[in-house]
């Protein structure tokens, strides 16, 4: 165990800290006035997000731990995942988040074993399950069908779907027996909806997403378990920067808010699917991207107008 105040993690990874800040002398960062942490929605929450080390994982990481959940950031790259963590501040110090420190871990959501050390890691940290489980943990592997290798399908598979199945698993087993309630948010895209060209793998595994998380909703709605999906259209990513040009142009001429959205759009629907404001809220599919639902469906409001809409 790293010794306390020397801004390491039990795993010594960097705390959250703000730049600069130098814990011996300092002591723990400012707890937050009374009213603003009355004001957090997700106060003494534990979080874990996989693939917090980049884009939309790491914008939810920010976004839930400014509503003053505890987040354990998980990524296949460690460092990208301590980044994360790094980030969040000094908000994740023992003062402020009763639950303990942000902590980095790290997983490959696609093995089994990692997955069950994963949840076996985080409850020895924080002696409790955590309560908000959203997994963002992804990656593409873009082909026609006519020339997509098997691998390529494998992989993506693997990642995007098995991974949700073995993450949701291991996360409502910790909820079930240890009898807390939970919300379970797995990120799909608005292509297991409507299909893209070049994705028959990736639009398969996001499909699969949705029925995965609407029967988990139906099978855990009686522990007080939610599982919900959120379907993002373009986001600016890492992930969206291999795209060719040509096609961003395309897909942006068909958006009606005429622009990509920001990993921030998605943090915001899913902080509100992680909080007590969608208490009544599970199976379902919100879509974030900039256009009506089923990209052009007539006098709908989309996700994101209304999260914002509910503030
Ligand atoms: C009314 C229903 C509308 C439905 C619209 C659906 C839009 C979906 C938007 C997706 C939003 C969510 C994405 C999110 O989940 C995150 C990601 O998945 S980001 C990655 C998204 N990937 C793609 O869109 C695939 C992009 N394409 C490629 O990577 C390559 O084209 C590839 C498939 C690898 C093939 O490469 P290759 O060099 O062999 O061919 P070209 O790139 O020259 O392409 C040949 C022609 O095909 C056109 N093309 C390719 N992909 C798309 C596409 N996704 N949408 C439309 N047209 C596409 C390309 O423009 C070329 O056309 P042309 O010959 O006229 O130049
Ligand atoms: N960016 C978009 O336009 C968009 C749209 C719809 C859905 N999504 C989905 O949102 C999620 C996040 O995407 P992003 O755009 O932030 O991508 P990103 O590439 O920026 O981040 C993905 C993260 O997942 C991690 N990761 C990959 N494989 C992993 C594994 N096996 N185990 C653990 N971590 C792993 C990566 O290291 C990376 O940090 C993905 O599931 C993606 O499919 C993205």
């Amino acid at each position: 165990m790293a010794p306390r105040g020397s801004g390491l993690d039990w795993r010594g990874c960097a705390l959250a800290t703000p730049p600069g800040w130098d814990w011996p002398s300092a002591g723990c960062p400012p707890a937050r006035p009374l009213d603003m942490a009355s004001q957090l929605r997700l106060r003494s929450a534990l979080a874990l997000v996989t693939g917090a080390g980049s884009g939309i994982g790491r914008a939810v990481s920010v976004r839930l731990a400014k509503e003053g959940a505890t987040v354990a950031a998980c990524d296949l790259d460690r460092a990208a995942a301590c980044e994360t963590v790094w980030l969040l501040g000094g908000q994740g110090s023992e003062k402020v988040a009763p639950g303990g420190a942000h902590t980095a871990f790290q997983a490959d959501v696609s093995e089994a074993g990692a997955v069950r050390r994963l949840l076996e890691q985080v409850q020895a940290c924080f002696s409790r399950p955590p309560s908000v489980v959203v997994s963002c943990a992804g990656l593409t592997r873009d082909e026609f069908l006519l020339r997509m290798s098997e691998d390529d399908w494998d992989r993506v598979i693997a990642v995007n779907l098995k991974g949700i199945f073995l993450v949701t698993q291991a996360a409502a087993q910790a909820l079930v027996s240890s009898g807390c309630r939970g919300s379970i948010i797995n990120i799909s895209s608005i292509v297991g909806k409507v299909g893209n060209v070049g994705q028959t793998n990736y639009a398969a595994s996001k499909a699969g997403v949705i029925g995965l998380t609407q029967t988990a909703a139906r099978e855990l709605g009686r522990h007080g378990i939610r599982c919900n999906s959120v379907l993002p259209g373009f986001i600016t990513t890492p992930m969206t920067q291999k795209v060719p040009q040509k096609v961003l142009d395309k897909v942006i001429g068909m958006i009606p808010m005429g622009h990509l959205g920001d990993p921030e759009d998605v943090a915001d629907a899913v902080t509100f699917l992680a909080s007590e404001d969608s208490g009544y809220i599970t199976g379902a599919s919100v879509e974030v991207t900039g256009m009506r639902p089923s990209w052009g469906g007539r006098g709908q409001r989309s996700g994101t107008q209304m999260i914002r809409e509910s503030r």
